[in-house]
């Protein structure tokens, strides 16, 4: 190829260095390069297809779409050539010269650091970087020393370009003579093999390669004129003609999934809309960062040809773990991406697949509960977002698990429904209470009422639990209630079981009685306006005292997020509740009866007040309790040498 009026260029920074880590540190599963090619023409293949259905006039309009692949041992060289949309010069220029999303530099120095841990494990696979990465078309220089990209765009009488590069830091792009050798139409890519990496050059090994990553593509792939790909469409095979591992195929190819998914949803309907779905619950845990920024959906098919990739309109956010597809015949091939999302039948497929999905699920809940296990603990976070859908209640809230006081530890799940079946007789509701571990529960004083009667509490570790709970307010005429808004006399129906967890103490004279009312009366004068109320509590087992929410008012966790949200930064009043049986209550009362003014009752007032704050995550002030402990302890320390009569 003449090179008289080629021009020269330096790739962008971030291209030089993602190059350099391409060609110097991938050794293994390089074969890669193929399916990176084979995806870009399949790509390009489908715009060309795309630009067709909707009326547009095209350059060569009977070239077969189509990719070619073909090699020269000789020359060293493999050809992949498409007849696909192909690039014109200012397209050519941006996308082999930067990279688009994947150019950040943060994206390349995460690829730096995986590319250099996997050389450390001695693997520098490709596989598993690549895969992760996507960096696609620059992938060829892993395995050649100098590329050539010839293409046509599609618009009919315009020039073909040409592309060279040899990866380490320039490029230069050329227009092309009318009679140069160039494609009718589409894009021609050439590698010049490296010497180590001649084992390309063999048809048994390309076939193979294509077989593996590139089976589903949607259009022929012809290696030296024969066909080796073979089925484009599998969602359109009948399903019991699919065997399990054609459906772990296709979900590779479509994700690049390194493991099997862990399960399949395949369905068609003809009514309302006439469709077919393919779609994956994938085994990894869903990216929930990811699903934020909106970047999930269902590939959208009319007729077997793609309109648009990852369509978010097909499926819920909290479905947006779903991998896959929807092919429908009641759209026109010619719809424009942009009224799609108004389109009242994608809405209609959307219903349905929603409706689908659901129903999926709960045949897996009721038959293979592992497996739901499995789908809850990698998809739960996502999933529980359904909580605002409500036309589909019915069949979301069944589906819901939460770790609950039944489990012997946090790893156990229960549905609503198994709860109500665990119920006590005359048991109206569900109890729940929230937390961040199940550790942090169990030492929460409102579980300890439910702990003694032996009544199962559901613990929530997530934010997102109390407001699943709390919007859907009921299940099946069960009140869902959190359990620090229990009255104590709300649970009087149920006898104590557990009477040895209970303080033991001897009753209180009626002397002993007053006194404690002034005592109460004391601790408020104390602690002021911080506490609405100080008063016995029939709700405590084993703490001294707890901070309750007046009557009415939303739950403490529930209240943490409102106060995050407006930016308050006192604690909510509460009223102050004391376990008269508790030895540390009974010794304030023994220094009350002594001084009412003592001192040392202030101070230990002031930290049970504090440590309940701390209890229920509103303290703001650790310097001051610090200080407080600390001179406590100083005190305690010289009382327990005197005791032990040193
Ligand atoms: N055969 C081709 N025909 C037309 N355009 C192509 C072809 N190969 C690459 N391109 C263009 O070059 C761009 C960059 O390709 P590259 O493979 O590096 O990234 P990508 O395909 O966009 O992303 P990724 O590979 O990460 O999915 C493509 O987006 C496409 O616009």
């Amino acid at each position: 190829m003449a090179n008289t009026n080629a021009e020269q260029f330096e790739f962008k920074a971030e291209v030089s260095k993602l190059l350099n880590i391409i060609t110097h540190s991938l050794y293994t599963n390089r074969e890669i390069f193929l399916r990176e090619l084979v995806s870009n023409a399949s790509d390009a293949l489908d715009k060309l297809r795309f630009e067709q259905s909707r009326g547009a006039e095209v350059a060569a309009p009977d070239l077969p779409l189509q990719i070619s692949i073909t090699m020269d041992e000789d020359a060293g060289t493999i050809t992949v050539a498409d007849t696909g949309l192909g690039m014109t010069h200012d397209e050519l220029m941006e996308n082999l010269g930067s990279i688009g999303k994947s150019g950040s530099e943060d994206f390349i120095n995460k690829l730096a650091e995986a590319a250099s841990e996997s050389k450390a494990e001695g693997s520098a696979d490709a596989t598993s970087i690549i895969g992760r990465f996507g960096v696609g078309f620059y992938s060829v220089f892993m395995v050649a020393d100098t590329v050539t990209v010839t293409t046509r765009p599609y618009i009919p009488g315009q020039h073909a370009y040409s592309w060279i590069s040899d990866g380490a830091g320039t490029f230069s792009v050329q227009a092309l003579e009318p009679d140069a050798d160039a494609p009718e139409r589409g894009t021609r890519v050439t590698l010049h093999l490296r010497e180590d990496a001649r084992e390309y050059l063999n048809k048994n090994r390309l076939e193979q390669i294509i077989k593996t990553h590139s089976n589903f593509v949607a259009f022929d792939i012809l290696l030296d004129d024969e066909k080796v790909n073979t089925t484009p469409a599998l969602w359109r095979e009948p399903k019991f003609q699919i065997t399990p591992e054609q459906y772990n195929e296709f979900y590779t190819f479509q994700t690049l999934d390194t493991e099997a998914p862990l399960d399949v949803i395949h369905f068609s309907v003809d009514a309302p809309v006439q469709f077919t779905s393919l779609s994956f619950i994938p085994k990894r845990r869903s990216d929930l960062y990811q699903l934020s920024q909106g970047e999930y959906g269902l590939d959208l098919y009319v007729r077997r040809v793609l309109i648009t990739k990852n369509f978010r309109e097909l499926i819920p956010e909290y479905l947006g773990f779903l991998e896959g597809l929807v092919d429908t015949e009641d759209l026109p091939l010619n719809i424009s991406r942009e009224t799609l999302q108004e389109n009242i039948l994608i809405r209609k497929i959307a219903s349905t697949v929603t409706k689908q999905t659901l129903s999926h699920l709960t045949t897996m809940a009721e038959k293979e509960p592992e497996k739901y296990a499995e789908f809850w603990e990698a998809h739960g976070p996502v999933f529980k977002h359904g909580y605002a859908d409500f036309g589909n209640r019915e069949k979301f809230g069944p589906l819901l698990r939460f770790n609950s006081s039944h489990h012997e530890d946090k790893s156990g799940l229960t549905s609503l429904d198994e709860y109500i079946g665990r119920m006590k007789e005359n048991q109206n509701a569900v109890y729940y209470i929230a937390g961040t571990s199940r550790e942090a529960i169990a030492l929460n004083p409102h579980t300890e009422m439910f702990r003694s009667k032996g009544l199962e509490v559901l613990y929530l570790y997530e934010p997102i639990d109390e407001f699943v709970l709390e919007t859907l307010g009921t299940y099946k005429e069960k009140q869902l209630q959190a359990a620090e808004q229990v009255k104590p006399e709300d649970l009087d129906a149920f006898p104590d079981v557990d009477e040895a967890a209970k303080t033991q103490a001897p009753e209180l004279s009626d002397a002993d009685r007053s006194t404690l009312d002034a005592l109460l009366g004391r601790i408020k004068e104390i602690l002021g306006e911080r506490v609405t109320d100080v008063r016995v509590s029939a709700r405590l087992t084993t703490s001294p005292a707890v901070l309750v929410s007046p009557d009415g008012s939303i739950s403490s966790h529930m209240q943490k997020i409102m106060r995050t949200l407006q930016n308050e930064t006192e604690p909510p009043q509460k009223a102050m509740e004391l376990n008269p049986d508790h030895p540390l209550v009974r010794n304030l009362l023994a220094v009350y009866k002594k001084d009412p003014q003592d001192a040392y009752l202030s101070t230990a007032v002031e930290q049970l007040f504090e440590s309940s704050l701390l209890l229920e995550g509103y303290l703001t002030d650790p310097y001051a309790m610090v200080e407080r402990i600390n001179s406590l302890l100083e005190k305690s320390s010289g009382w327990y040498l005197e005791v032990k009569g040193e």
